[in-house]
């Protein structure tokens, strides 16, 4: 491929590998972006659209898109702070998977057992920016200067293992279940931010003409991400229950009620949140609804 052929195409960037790579490529799969990735090439054209995929490390692509060297991609929220990109990248849509915090670990068995008493020993993080920052303050509140501060040291990967081997006191990385932090004898003492799996366009796009392109990916993605939220909740009501019940459902813009054939009776279609099925089963039996039908959405425009 020469760089012609990508000569008015939008790029968008999707993580090469790591935690992120498999969701976004369901994703793509789902917004209907056809491309076949020939093996070890980073970047690809859509087959149906004007755009090329650029596949990336995700802890570089808010560089890319922050600096217009492409205008669409997909990482987590952490490593646009990391990166301090944040004024450079507009966050158009919150993806809902790669959800994990940053986080402050000690040994369990270990003295230390707070923020402030880890304050001028030394923390391994990927997170150096983030960890720098953190400390900064909390040298500066208590008042240390020089060598005494907290010294910070950077380490691509297996963080975890810092502690044990003897180069850290404490780290700063990702948790998710807590599985490796458990595994490595550490636990949490401080909480540095929440982060998920965004979709961020450039404030200084390569290809500003194809704004209308950029909102029928982000439009399509939305769709792709509502359907895996969402589940359409059916059921039968008896019409002076109907105000509870749609109290319970009240759909993302308002229920569908609908006359049955028998006296005194109305159907109700809502959409409602995946994750609060059953409570809202339990609910609507509570207040008098019957024959209650979940149904899975394949796609949706909202
Ligand atoms: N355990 C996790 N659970 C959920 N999301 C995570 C987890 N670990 C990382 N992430 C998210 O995925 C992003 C990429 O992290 P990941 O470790 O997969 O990247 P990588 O370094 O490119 O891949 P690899 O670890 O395979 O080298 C992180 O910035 C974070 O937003
Ligand atoms: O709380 P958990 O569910 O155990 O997830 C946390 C782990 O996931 C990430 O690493 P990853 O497994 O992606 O590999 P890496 O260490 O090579 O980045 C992160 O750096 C933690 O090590």
């Amino acid at each position: 491929m020469n760089a012609e052929s990508l000569d008015g195409r939008l790029l968008f960037a999707i993580p090469k590998k790591g935690r992120l790579h498999e969701k976004c490529l369901e994703l793509l799969a789902g917004a209907d972006i056809q491309f076949r990735r020939h093996h070890r090439l980073d970047v690809c054209l859509v087959k149906n659209h004007s755009i090329a995929l650029v596949f990336l490390p995700a802890a570089d692509i808010p560089s890319f898109v922050g600096k217009g060297n492409v205008d669409l991609g997909i990482t987590g929220h952490d490593v646009i702070l990391e990166a301090k990109m944040e004024d450079h990248v507009t966050e158009v849509l919150q993806l809902g998977f790669g959800k994990c915090a940053l986080q402050v670990q000690v040994p369990e068995s270990a003295p230390i057992q707070s923020v402030d008493g880890l304050a001028g020993k030394r923390v391994v993080t990927s997170f150096e920016v983030l960890a720098g920052e953190y400390f900064r303050e909390i040298d500066d509140r208590a008042q240390l200067s020089g060598d005494s501060r907290t010294k910070i040291e950077y380490v691509s990967g297996s963080v975890e293992a810092a502690c044990a081997l003897g180069l850290a006191d404490g780290i700063v990385d990702l948790v998710e279940s807590g599985d490796t932090m458990r595994a490595a004898g550490l636990h949490a003492i401080a909480t540095i931010l929440q982060s998920e799996a965004v979709l961020i366009k450039s404030n200084t796009p390569k290809h500003p003409a194809l704004s209308p392109l950029v909102q029928l990916i982000t439009s399509r993605i939305a769709g792709v991400i509502a359907a895996n939220k969402y589940v359409i909740c059916e059921y039968n009501i008896p019409r002076e229950k109907l105000h509870d019940a749609t109290a319970i459902t009240p759909g993302r813009r308002a229920p569908t009620v609908s006359p049955l054939e028998e006296e005194g009776w109305l159907a109700v279609s809502s959409m409602v949140e995946k994750a609060k099925t059953a409570l809202v089963m339990d609910q609507l039996v509570a207040v008098g609804a019957e024959d209650i039908l979940i149904f899975n959405l394949d796609n949706c425009r909202v």
